[in-house]
């Protein structure tokens, strides 16, 4: 892909495709649920996809309208066995919650997906599984492929030693299936979209600060889940409107639950004109429009916990850091290292080629910010990352010349139609 550089201003307003985290929560507890769970504004990115295909294998129903999908839920107990391994693709977010899932069946089955897949840190979720009773394999300890045997589960007390709302919602989901109450304690809050669905489908889920209880029901409600617009891909367009010159955008309709908008907190610290309008709840979520005005922003450092609170949008936030005055340091956020790629490297040495002074630490990142000679225009690897493929489309936005992103369509897997929709604001184009 070919981004034109020297963008003169970003006019207009957008509306994101739906939630990543939203979307494929709604699909696998409409699965579960007894009865027709109808989803407007689904995210129709791969990721999500590769949900609905693994349940579309596990015997469930769906059906895909224009405008909503229409998930024909069997039950707590309605799955079938699979005939063939349930295929994740790209997405973490399916294999590790699904595991949760699949240990409290009655049948047996692989998961499996692709390259980036098969190098992620699975263990994370086997072992709280084991310990409820869960027959779980992976290859070498803990990657994928991993092998479920449905078994019979009971509830445990656990202290999650990292923040993942991907191990929480498997062990929440497994909590479904096991015999008495599951209590989770986290280190800091991630998250929290299952914990909301659960209950709005009538699941028995109390949160009180980090500390989360589960108790097994005998049925989950069939609901309508509208689903808010992805924070994860609005970022994109908040970090393009406050560096482009000349610059105003207003986004519509985004999810602003306070475990996802560390991005927006962190911004505001730099001294970004963000204004957070209209706030509204939809389907148990807080939404709201987010208008950005092109501002002087300044290094900050972040640290502890907010980089949960914003984990997906740190490659963007590092182009911020980029176009900033001053330093900026990043601090505890070694998950980033396990996620599509490592996103310490691959962004780092994304804006390196554009002219960025970044430096890699073994936990984030220092970025010395304004280059003197500005961006530049470069060839740079997306590495198959949709995040780094799209920060890189809006650094590429201030360089000088035309920059060329390998490997670019990998941004289908979260946000396809993102490339109309930033030409679509351009105003020089
Ligand atoms: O639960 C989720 O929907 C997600 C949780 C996060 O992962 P971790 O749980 O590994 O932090 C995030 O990076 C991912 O994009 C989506
Ligand atoms: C890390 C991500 O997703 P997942 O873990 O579901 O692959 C992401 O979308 O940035």
């Amino acid at each position: 892909m070919q981004i034109k550089g020297d963008c003169k201003g970003l006019y207009g307003s957008v509306v994101v495709p739906g939630d990543k985290s939203i979307s494929h929560r709604a699909i696998m507890l409409g699965a579960l649920a007894d009865g027709d769970t109808v989803v407007y504004n689904f995210l129709r990115g791969q990721d999500c996809l590769s949900t609905i295909s693994c349940f579309r294998k596990l015997g469930i129903d769906i059906e895909e309208f224009d405008e909503r999908i229409v998930v024909h839920g069997k039950g707590l107990k309605g799955l079938r066995k699979p005939e063939d391994i349930l295929y994740v693709g790209n997405s973490g977010t399916t294999i590790r919650i699904m595991m949760g899932i699949l240990s409290g069946q009655t049948f047996d089955c692989v998961l499996d997906g692709d390259d980036s897949i098969r190098k992620r840190p699975m263990d994370r979720v086997i072992k709280p599984l084991r310990q409820m009773g869960a027959v779980i394999d992976g290859r070498d300890g803990g990657f994928p492929p991993i092998t479920v045997k449905g078994s019979v589960l009971k509830g445990i007390n656990y202290q999650m030693p990292i923040a993942s709302a991907q191990v929480k919602s498997s062990i929440l989901m497994a909590s479904l299936y096991a015999e008495g109450e599951t209590v989770i304690y986290e280190p800091v809050k991630s998250r929290d979209h299952t914990e909301i669905m659960l209950s709005y489908f009538g699941g028995d889920v109390t949160i009180s600060g980090n500390i989360i209880v589960s108790r097994p029901v005998n049925r989950l409600q069939p609901q309508i889940v509208d689903v808010a617009g992805d924070i994860s891909s609005a970022a994109y367009f908040i970090v393009a409107g406050l560096i482009v010159p000349d610059s105003e955008i207003l986004i519509k309709g985004v999810g602003v639950n306070p475990t996802r908008t560390g991005i927006i907190d962190a911004l505001l610290n730099m001294g970004a004109d963000i204004e957070i309008i209209n706030k509204r709840i939809v389907s148990s979520e807080p939404v709201a429009d987010i208008r950005v005005r092109t501002s002087c922003l300044h290094g900050i450092t972040i640290s502890g916990d907010i980089i949960p609170r914003m984990i997906d949008e740190i490659p963007i936030f590092c182009v911020a850091a980029a176009m900033a005055e001053g330093i900026t340091v990043i601090k505890d956020a070694s998950e980033l290292r396990v996620k599509e790629s490592d996103r310490i490297y691959t962004i780092s040495r994304g804006l390196r080629a554009l002219g960025a002074d970044v430096r890699e630490t073994h936990d984030g990142m220092v970025i010395y910010g304004r280059p003197q000679n500005g961006f530049n225009a470069s060839t740079v690897k997306s590495f198959k990352d949709h995040r780094v493929a799209m920060s890189m489309a809006i650094a590429a936005l201030v360089a000088k010349g035309e920059t060329t992103i390998e490997d670019f369509e990998c941004v289908d897997i979260s946000f396809p139609g993102f490339i109309e929709i930033l030409n679509g604001i351009r105003r020089d184009i």
